[in-house]
């Protein structure tokens, strides 16, 4: 089943200049990366999937829906976003109350809103701050906050945009963990993300957008084996990965433990 189709999409912000060009992408189960260059059209993309801007041309479906034919909050109850600046997205001053605000809006009770809130903000680590200014968190729980917002509204499909920056490494793995609940809980994620390494390690599914169009599409190990043209889309391999090639293995590796598996198993053949 999919859950989205975007069919022959283009947008403009208005001037002359096309930010996206023609795309047409499907979205099912998979965990999908959107990878790509500063300005290459990823966030403008997700914030159109979201309904927050309106295409210039093109459509975009959710469980075979138009979104044309849907209000931004009837979207709201599909998709849910995680903005890139927490600061964008927080307005409440108790952090309970900012997680409450999304399932509330979108008609759950007061008593549900609250029990997901509870768990949504236990899930991210931080059920021991509910009471406490968002404010007063550091940048990178407030991230966090804006996650559990989002989770906290139930949504089949959840779109995180640059999670990682200014998470360190409890956050990553956090984040990582959290992540991986929700793909099993058969949500469908989808995140534009910097960092190849956290990619690497957690999606099935790379696009690599540039200037705007679909450079590359395809199972995350087929991305990254193809190096010439990351380079042309100014992308690096994972860190891993870059480290099996100057081993000189041919294989195309997405994490440590892959790696290392595969030097000990040539190791004892030897
Ligand atoms: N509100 C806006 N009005 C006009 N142009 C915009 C607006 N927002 C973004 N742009 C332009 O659209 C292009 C794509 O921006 P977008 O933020 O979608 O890229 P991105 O791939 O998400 O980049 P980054 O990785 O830096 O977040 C850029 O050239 C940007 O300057």
């Amino acid at each position: 089943m999919n859950l989205i189709r975007v069919q022959d999409l283009s947008f403009s912000y208005g001037d002359n200049q096309m930010i996206l060009q023609g795309l047409n992408l499907e979205f099912t189960e998979q965990t999908t990366a959107i990878i790509g260059q500063n300005g290459a059209g990823k966030t403008t993309f997700v914030k159109l999937l979201k309904g927050l801007l309106t295409p210039s041309s093109g459509d975009i479906f959710i469980n075979n829906i138009n979104t044309k034919e849907l209000t931004a909050a009837k979207l709201a109850k599909y998709i849910g976003l995680v903005f890139q600046n927490p600061n964008d997205q927080i307005f409440k001053s108790k952090v309970i109350d900012e997680v409450m605000f999304g399932p509330l809006n979108i008609g759950y009770s007061e008593k549900e809103s609250k029990e997901y809130a509870i768990e949504a903000l236990e899930l991210v680590g931080l059920s021991g701050e509910v009471d406490r200014n968002p404010y007063d968190l550091s940048l990178s729980q407030r991230k966090m906050i804006t996650v559990a917002s989002v989770l906290a509204m139930q949504t089949n499909i959840i779109i995180f945009d640059e999670p990682t920056m200014g998470q360190d490494y409890e956050g990553k793995e956090k984040l990582k963990e959290i992540m991986r609940r929700l793909h099993h809980n058969g949500k469908l994620v989808i995140s534009i993300l910097h960092d190849m390494d956290f990619v690497a390690e957690v999606f099935e599914r790379t696009i690599v957008f540039n200037r705007g169009r679909v450079l590359m599409d395809g199972d995350t190990r087929s991305v990254f084996s193809k190096v010439e043209m990351l380079k042309g889309a100014y992308l690096d391999q994972p860190f891993v990965t870059q480290v099996g090639k100057q081993l000189g293995f041919a294989d195309t590796f997405l994490n440590v433990d892959e790696l290392v598996e595969y030097a000990v198993s040539r190791e004892i053949h030897n």
